[in-house]
């Protein structure tokens, strides 16, 4: 009968060969990989439109053909009259709504191959009214970002121009707002709205500047911040203000004519008009 050491001697060489093939076909595939991977993606954000037509109820379009590009880096202003289809653009952008015929794509890839993760990775939205959970504010801002650490709420509230406020109240950043804690102005609200998407640091921001509810000086110190957070990123500004679109590199008019149709002007035609 074979010694264990005369069976291991018998089949080592097999055994050696066999993994030698197998870590060959690892390194090849491991090579291969790394050189046909696509190199890390750079940052971008370029959001185009392309013919969208949109509607909620069948023979009633909100959007007919709405086509418009945002450079990656530029701001585009979206104007129009109340119920002309602004924030439906916004619903469709986060895939809320699926449109009834065109496509929306960011850096060239349609919004419908992204992931439900990765879509929302990319953009972030200061909407007009900011929801606020019962916890600290400091989650509250971090909730733009899970797993940000406490000096990166503090740089996104500092951005924001909130980090004064917050010092100054009872529990500073551990001060629970909300139903059962201090309740917050609209304008601190949409503050925190802007710190959470300057700590999410998204390929493209989106502002729904719709801020008829703020006095004039608020008005004017939350658009420096916005202006100020994304000075460098893409930004789609929904806006009902000349204010917000004279720092626009483009404007796009929706009008409405039953449907809705669209119309580009520069922003200084628009600042005028
Ligand atoms: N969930 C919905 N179901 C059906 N119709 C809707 C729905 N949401 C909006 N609409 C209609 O779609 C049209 C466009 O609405 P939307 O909210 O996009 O306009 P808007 O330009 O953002 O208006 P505002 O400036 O007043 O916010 C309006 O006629 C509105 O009544």
């Amino acid at each position: 009968m074979q010694t264990l050491r005369e069976t291991l001697q018998l089949f080592w060489p097999v055994a050696a060969g066999f993994a030698r093939r197998r870590l060959r076909v690892a390194l090849a595939l491991v090579t291969r990989r790394a050189v046909l991977a696509p190199p890390s993606p750079r940052r971008r954000g370029e959001l185009t439109l392309e013919g969208i037509t949109f509607s909620y109820r069948e023979a009633c379009a909100v959007l007919q053909s709405v086509s418009f590009t945002v450079p990656a880096g530029k701001t585009v202003a979206v104007v129009g009259l109340s119920g002309a289809g602004k924030s439906s653009l916004i619903r469709l952008l986060f895939r809320l709504y699926e449109p009834d015929a065109g496509r929306i794509l960011l850096d060239g890839t349609p919004i419908c191959d992204l992931s439900p993760s990765a879509l929302r990775r990319a953009i972030a939205v200061v909407p007009q009214d900011t929801v606020l959970f019962n916890d600290t504010i400091a989650a509250n801002i971090g909730f733009g970002r899970v797993g940000a650490s406490d000096l990166e709420i503090q740089a996104a509230a500092r951005l924001a121009n909130l980090h004064e406020f917050i010092s100054k109240l009872p529990y500073g950043y551990d001060t629970v707002v909300g139903e059962h804690g201090p309740k917050l102005s609209i304008g601190e609200r949409q503050r925190v709205a802007i710190a959470r998407a300057a700590l999410k640091n998204p390929r493209i921001f989106v502002i729904d500047a719709a801020m008829s509810s703020l006095d004039a000086r608020t008005e004017r110190e939350i658009q420096r911040n916005l202006l100020g957070v994304s000075a460098h990123s893409t930004t789609l500004v929904i806006a009902n203000q000349r204010s917000m679109v004279k720092h626009a590199d483009r404007i796009v008019v929706l009008d409405r004519h039953g449907a809705v149709s669209q119309r580009e002007e520069l922003p200084t035609s628009a600042a005028q008009g």
